[in-house]
């Protein structure tokens, strides 16, 4: 296909190209700095989770090359890290740690002549602090989710995507630890060879999975089981993050034989979109509230083929903010599989203690 075709094809193709570039430059920080991790590079929030210099590293990137590819576009973005924690007495240390990051990233990838400041960093990372909502067009940023997993040496993503008068109508899903080829026995995969991948969508335009460091893209779609028998399923590596006593009373309910898959971050949802396994499910713990950062570009990545709900089975709704004003649970599968998977899910929630 021509450029101009693909042009024509792909409303969002000049947002889809900056995203892409955004993801891949910050996802090449994120691995540097998980090669050589180090104590002194995790910080605990106030809420108690952890954030590393990689997460605030790679948010200043997506927001740097954004503006930089996209100079016409007026900039909105709702994204989890803000400046404050770094702005405070003892955290000059870390930030000038951040800022060098940052700049050695830029210099190696060689696309941009630019050199930050602190000061720059700082504003970079606030540039994140939209609210989003219905109207206007607005990016969704989580520069590093499953940052757990990231300190652990395991699976993390960097995951950005575009709301549009509100709307997700597009999401790249970079993944720096996930095979590029699927890990699914029935699909031909293995878990050898090449590992990085890199996951994108746009509304109306299906799902693709490409090399992180770029190859021939791929169109991707999520499985055809129509029996829960046949199906394994995904869910949190981190216990508090989804609870296992429901996860596993639904997966009996369904008949489910295969173990669960753990893995962190929005990878579970590329997984899943390019049919490594049939269904995602997470059921959080009570009074826990979903920010719409974790799930807006799984989400379209998996919408292209499958179906993505909460546990009454509507739509995620990504306008309402920062978080998702929703019903606790969300279940990704595809059609064939969600009916039952709801009924299960809505089942085991009732005999919740
Ligand atoms: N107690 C909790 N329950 C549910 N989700 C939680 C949680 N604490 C943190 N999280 C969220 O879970 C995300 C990771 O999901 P997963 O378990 O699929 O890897 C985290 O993203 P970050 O790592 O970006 O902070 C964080 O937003
Ligand atoms: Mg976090
Ligand atoms: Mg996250
Ligand atoms: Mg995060």
């Amino acid at each position: 296909m021509s450029q101009l075709s693909e042009v024509a094809a792909n409303p969002y193709a000049a947002e889809l190209a900056a995203a892409k570039k955004a993801v891949a430059l910050a996802a090449r920080l994120c691995q540097r700095v998980q090669q050589g991790i180090l104590q002194s590079d995790v910080q605990s929030k106030a809420d108690r989770t952890p954030v590393t210099v990689a997460d605030y590293g790679s948010q200043v990137l997506v927001s740097l090359v954004l503006k930089k590819e996209l100079p016409s576009h007026s900039f909105s973005m709702v994204a989890e890290e803000d400046s404050k924690d770094l702005r405070k007495d003892g955290a000059q240390e870390v930030l000038e740690h951040i800022t060098s990051l940052v700049n050695e990233t830029i210099a190696n990838g060689g696309s941009y002549n630019m050199s930050l400041s602190k000061e720059d960093v700082l504003a970079a990372i606030d540039g994140g602090k939209s609210e989003g909502g219905p109207s206007g067009q607005h990016w969704i940023l989580d520069p590093i989710d499953g940052t757990k997993g990231f300190i652990r040496g395991d699976q993390y993503a960097v995951a950005l995507g575009l709301l549009d008068e509100g709307k997700v109508v597009l999401g790249v899903l970079g993944c720096p630890n996930l095979p590029l080829k699927s890990t699914n026995k029935h699909n031909g995969g293995s878990s050898r060879g090449q590992v990085g991948s890199l996951f994108f969508a746009t509304i109306g335009c299906g799902a693709e999975v490409e090399a992180l460091e770029g190859s021939e893209p791929q169109k991707i779609s999520v499985c055809s089981i129509n029996n829960p028998v046949d199906a394994s399923f995904f869910e949190s590596f981190e216990a508090s993050h989804s609870k296992r006593d429901l996860t596993s009373s639904i997966a009996e309910k369904l008949g489910v034989q295969a173990p669960p898959v753990r893995m962190d971050s929005q990878a579970k949802y590329g997984a899943l979109a390019r049919g490594d396994g049939a269904i995602f499910l997470r059921i959080p713990h009570k009074g826990y509230i979903e920010t719409v950062w974790d799930h807006a570009v799984g989400s379209i990545v998996v919408t292209a083929g499958g179906m993505v709900k909460d546990a009454s089975g509507n739509d995620l709704d990504f306008s309402k903010g920062r978080y998702l004003n929703r019903d606790r649970g969300i279940i990704a599968t595809n059609k064939y599989l969600m009916p039952v998977v709801l009924k299960a899910v809505q089942e085991a929630m009732k005999e919740e203690q």
